[in-house]
């Protein structure tokens, strides 16, 4: 169905949600991000992978425009990042890994806030925060300080904040790192309604291989800044079968480390990645 840089469905050509052509962006003489390609479909649920310090959340700065794009070419929905970022802004929703919702604000508070940011009509504000929290289950606890949330209505509450604008893309950094597994699971069941509801698309990293493959339509294992491998969950796990001969059947997890490689804390990430994800961890644990 893809075809260049769109995929047509009949005579109708859409553009990729996100579409990265040779995308490289380097901290200092480090590449973090080394000429990577990619191209998310308008409406799938696509999975980043990849060790500590592959070049994930960099290649997101980029797409989000919070990062330049120094070389290569970042488009959202047809719309270059570099020469059109509000147009890219405007489309999109972003969870981030770093806290963004706040303490000493209500559920709602929080939400209004980034409705307000976010331009949402002054009319229609108070009807579309009171559904953004309703698609995430926080109706109830709406009018308690976000401090006194648990980790997972946390996580929710992100999410609220970035579905109150109604993007077409949303984009998830590590959304259930530190969650136990029924706040994981819960997450998750959100991001699905709601995709499924509006059709958005939904990009998102993560570190848990079990949550790609039973929620992303396809993924992608990034490593030193490039894809190296992407499609299904069951193509890959069927093209390392093939490869490997094995008549045992393997995980995604098998194959991070088949293209990761057996070496990953010598050869990926470094103290401030390791740094950076036990704090968002803590925050929410
Ligand atoms: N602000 C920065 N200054 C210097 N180097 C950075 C900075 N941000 C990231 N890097 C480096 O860029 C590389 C890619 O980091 P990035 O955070 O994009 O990886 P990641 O795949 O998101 O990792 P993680 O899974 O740990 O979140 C790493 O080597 C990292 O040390």
């Amino acid at each position: 169905m893809t075809r260049g840089t769109q995929h047509s469905h009949g005579s109708r050509r859409t553009p990729d949600a996100v579409r990265c052509d040779r995308l490289t962006y380097a901290f200092g003489d480090s590449r973090a991000v080394d000429g990577l390609d990619l191209a998310v479909r308008d409406g799938e649920v696509f999975g980043l992978l990849g060790p500590n310090g592959a070049g994930k959340t960099t290649a997101i700065r980029c797409i989000t425009t919070l990062l330049p794009v120094p070389a290569g070419r970042v488009a959202v929905f047809g719309h270059d990042a570099a020469h059109d970022r509000m147009a890219v802004r405007r489309l999109l929703g972003y969870v981030p890994q770093q806290l963004s919702a706040d303490a000493h604000l209500t559920g709602r508070e929080n939400v209004t806030l980034f409705a307000r940011v976010f331009d949402v009509p002054r009319r229609e504000r108070a009807e579309r925060v009171a559904q953004a929290l309703a698609a995430v289950d926080l109706t109830e606890a709406a009018d308690r300080l976000a401090g006194t949330y648990s980790g997972g209505m946390v996580r929710r509450l992100e999410l609220a904040q970035a579905l109150v604008s109604a993007p077409r893309l949303l984009i998830l950094d590590e959304p259930t790192i530190g969650l136990d597994p029924i706040a994981r699971t819960s997450v998750w069941e959100h991001i699905t309604a709601v995709r499924e509801a509006t059709g958005m698309t939904v990009l998102v990293t993560t570190h848990y291989m079990d949550e790609a493959d039973q929620y992303c339509d396809r993924v992608a294992l990034m490593h030193r800044g490039r894809v190296r491998t992407l499609g299904t969950p069951a193509e890959l796990r069927r093209g390392l079968a093939e490869r490997h001969g094995s008549d045992a059947r393997p995980t995604l997890e098998d194959l991070f480390r088949d293209v990761a490689g057996s070496g990953l804390d010598d050869q990926s990430g470094d103290f401030r990645d390791v740094r950076s994800t036990r704090r968002t961890a803590r925050r929410l644990g």
